[in-house]
């Protein structure tokens, strides 16, 4: 008898993750023993050699899985253990410990044994001082992540695993759209993210309930983060408010929609930025200013994504910059009454001078 579907869906998502990373190393094996680095390029060229010799890599790819001990990313972890030996890959876990609740580090000492029970290796708890900025969540997130890719760093790991369901997504998007703030952000999480897309998230297209129910079935304790609901935060309201709601109201099949919303605003809002990029060149003229009347020519959402990139180039920074400062930049091109120039975070100002669209540090 085969494993439960809920074990056998698991476990084919990390399966399909793992050849790609596979694939991926394998690549990037290659070009390092084909491409000699500049230093000894240099060496062996003024030796008269064209290569020289280079550290090998390590064949086996290391993946770690980030693990909270909740039901998502624990049976991320059980399917990593399984898969991982059968592809020849080195599989270890990471589990932060945000130091928000008490026995925090006695939970996350619990997870450091279930991973290793499971034969994970390397398995590491690191503890993280969790900020103010941005709020509860953010903060968090921040301290979880830089702790992650401290950890991917120490290890050289190739790929992090991340739980994140399709229910996940669902909240994504549907706070992206509550946000107002355009098809970017109602693209949700890429399944793949991070520097070098390092993040892979394998049950993205998966229930979450898919998961819990693999974690019951192969007997795993999960642990409940009472944050997930705690009505104190957007995503536990979301998702025990506002989502059952939406699923009242419009069906059952809401979730899937959502995510396959997130893939296609992604396909989209990728779209448009090439595009974008495209016309920045387009518009500028010869000293490299952007002109106004070929601004004007542009669709609103090529244009609009034209002065952000513009704006963050003038030193905007990305997080604070909102879809309304750049409606009100674009209304000096599409609404032209003599404004004054507009403030942008990051003390950059917007003007218009002359038929020149003018975006500098103030
Ligand atoms: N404390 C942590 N340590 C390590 N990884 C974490 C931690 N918290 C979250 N993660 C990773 O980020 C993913 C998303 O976490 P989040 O808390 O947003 O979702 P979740 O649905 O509650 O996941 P889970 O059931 O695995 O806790 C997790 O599946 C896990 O991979």
């Amino acid at each position: 008898m085969g494993p439960h579907p809920a074990v056998a869906a698991i476990r084919l998502a990390v399966r399909r993750v793992l050849h790609d990373v596979l694939t991926e190393h394998t690549r990037s094996a290659e070009h390092t023993r084909h491409t000699p680095h500049p230093e000894f390029a240099e060496a062996g060229a003024r030796a008269g050699r064209q290569r020289a010799a280079l550290p090998e890599r390590p064949d086996t790819p290391l993946v770690l899985v980030a693990c909270s001990g909740g039901a998502d990313s624990m049976a991320l972890a059980s399917a990593l253990a399984f898969e991982a030996p059968k592809l020849d890959v080195r599989a270890g876990g990471i589990t932060v410990d945000h130091g928000l609740q008490d026995g925090s580090d006695t939970r996350a000492a619990e997870v450091v044994d279930r991973l290793t029970d499971m034969r994970l290796d390397p398995v590491e708890a690191v503890a993280v001082q969790v900020g103010h900025e941005g709020g509860p969540e953010a903060a968090a997130r921040d301290a979880r992540y830089a702790a992650l890719d401290a950890a991917a760093e120490r290890h050289g790991a190739a790929a992090v695993l991340l739980g994140h369901t399709r229910d996940d997504q669902a909240e994504t998007v549907l706070l992206g759209l509550a946000r107002g703030s355009g098809i970017r952000s109602l693209s949700g999480m890429a399944a793949a993210s991070g520097p070098a897309g390092r993040y892979r998230r394998p049950f993205l297209q998966l229930d979450r309930q898919t998961a819990r129910k693999a974690c019951l079935v192969q007997s795993l304790p999960v642990w409940e983060d009472p944050h997930n609901a705690d009505p104190a935060y957007t995503r536990s309201r979301l998702r025990h408010e506002g989502l059952p709601a939406l699923e009242k109201a419009l069906g059952k099949g809401v979730v899937e929609a959502l995510a396959r919303t997130a893939q296609l605003s992604r396909d989209d809002a990728d779209a448009l930025d090439t595009w974008a990029a495209e016309a920045d060149r387009a518009v500028r003229d010869d000293a490299g200013r952007l002109e106004c009347a070929k601004l004007y020519a542009l669709p609103p959402a090529v244009r609009r994504r034209v002065l952000r990139r513009a704006a963050m180039e003038a030193g905007s920074p990305a997080g604070s910059l909102f879809a309304r400062h750049i409606e009100e930049v674009d209304r000096l091109i599409t609404g032209w009454r003599g404004q004054r120039a507009i403030n942008l975070p990051g003390r950059v100002e917007a003007m218009r001078q002359g038929g020149r669209l003018v975006i500098r540090q103030s």
